[in-house]
């Protein structure tokens, strides 16, 4: 099975990524379509509906806002029968909150992505209810695609996933950005120094995706007994200061994901 046809609900940021993505694998253009009411062209020339169209779609990508769904359910319901998969990327909503406002659909994936996926980058976190195996085979190459499929067992952790992989490049900006204005502070030009953090977390992460190592080893491996390296990592590491930091920033982005999810239940 391959979805053929794709509609895509909210065409933003994410979903434009995946595009980017998709059409960077080699699919053709004309396997997507957007539905947007006040839209009348998008990026790369696809095909926009103002108004729900009545073809049959194999897969429906749900990429609005989590608070947006009832904004778009009335009018996607029709289209979501026995044939059609429904792929969500919406942080927090929960499959029971499609189940029930979609109850004829053929399966309903929730897909986790990051921007990277524009790239092929992404880790894809995936969890599913009610699909066929040849479904699910289908989905994980659309998230291979992507980057990596990564099927996750228990929903309760779905929040988890998304904090870490979904939300995690705006820590890893984050932490760049700290890095350069902490250079900048201590007296290198701000461009110079945005240049090298940038640079260097490229570099960084290459490697570590490339290497035998765990992040945590590489660290040891760059810290030379006695040296630089290790004197900065003892200010990160001083009482779990950096571990700590990172569970808390976790936890408050799991969490919102928690309420976004009760904000859609009905
Ligand atoms: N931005 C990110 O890095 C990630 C976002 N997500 C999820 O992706 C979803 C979208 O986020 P973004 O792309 O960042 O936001 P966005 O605001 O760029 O995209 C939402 C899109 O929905 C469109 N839209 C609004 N009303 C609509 C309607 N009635 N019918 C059809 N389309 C409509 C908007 O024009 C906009 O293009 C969210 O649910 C978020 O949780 C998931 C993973 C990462
Ligand atoms: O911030 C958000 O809610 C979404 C989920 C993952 C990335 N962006």
């Amino acid at each position: 099975m391959t979805f053929a046809k794709i509609l895509i609900v909210g065409f933003g940021t994410m979903t434009g990524a995946m595009v980017d993505g998709w059409l960077a694998a080699g699919y053709a253009p004309s396997r997507f379509e957007i539905y947007h009411p006040r839209k009348s062209e998008v990026a790369h020339g696809l095909a926009v509906h103002n108004d729900w169209p009545e073809a049959h779609f194999d897969a429906v990508l749900l990429g609005v806002k989590p608070h947006m769904v009832d904004d778009v359910a009335a009018g996607l319901e029709p289209l979501l029968g026995p044939d059609t998969i429904l792929l969500s990327v919406l942080a927090g909503v929960e499959l029971s909150s499609y189940i029930s406002r979609f109850p004829r659909t053929g399966g309903i994936v929730r897909f986790m992505p990051n921007l990277a996926a524009a790239l092929g980058k992404s880790p894809n976190a995936l969890i599913a209810n009610g699909l066929s195996a040849s479904a699910k085979e289908a989905v994980t190459q659309l998230a291979s695609d992507l980057g990596t499929a990564e099927w996750v067992e228990d929903e309760s952790q779905f929040d988890l996933v998304t904090a870490l992989a979904g939300s995690g490049p705006g820590f890893v900006y984050r932490f760049t950005d700290a890095l350069a204005a902490g250079a900048a502070a201590l007296g290198l030009p701000e461009d110079q120094a945005q240049r090298l953090a940038v640079a260097m977390v490229d570099g960084a992460g290459a490697l570590a995706a490339a290497s035998e190592f765990s992040p945590g080893e590489l660290a040891q491996r760059v810290a030379s007994p006695g040296g630089m390296t290790q004197k900065g990592l003892d200010i990160l590491d001083d009482q779990g200061a950096l571990n700590q930091l990172m569970t808390e920033c976790l936890r408050a982005a799991r969490d919102r994901g928690a309420e976004m999810a009760a904000e859609a239940r009905e």
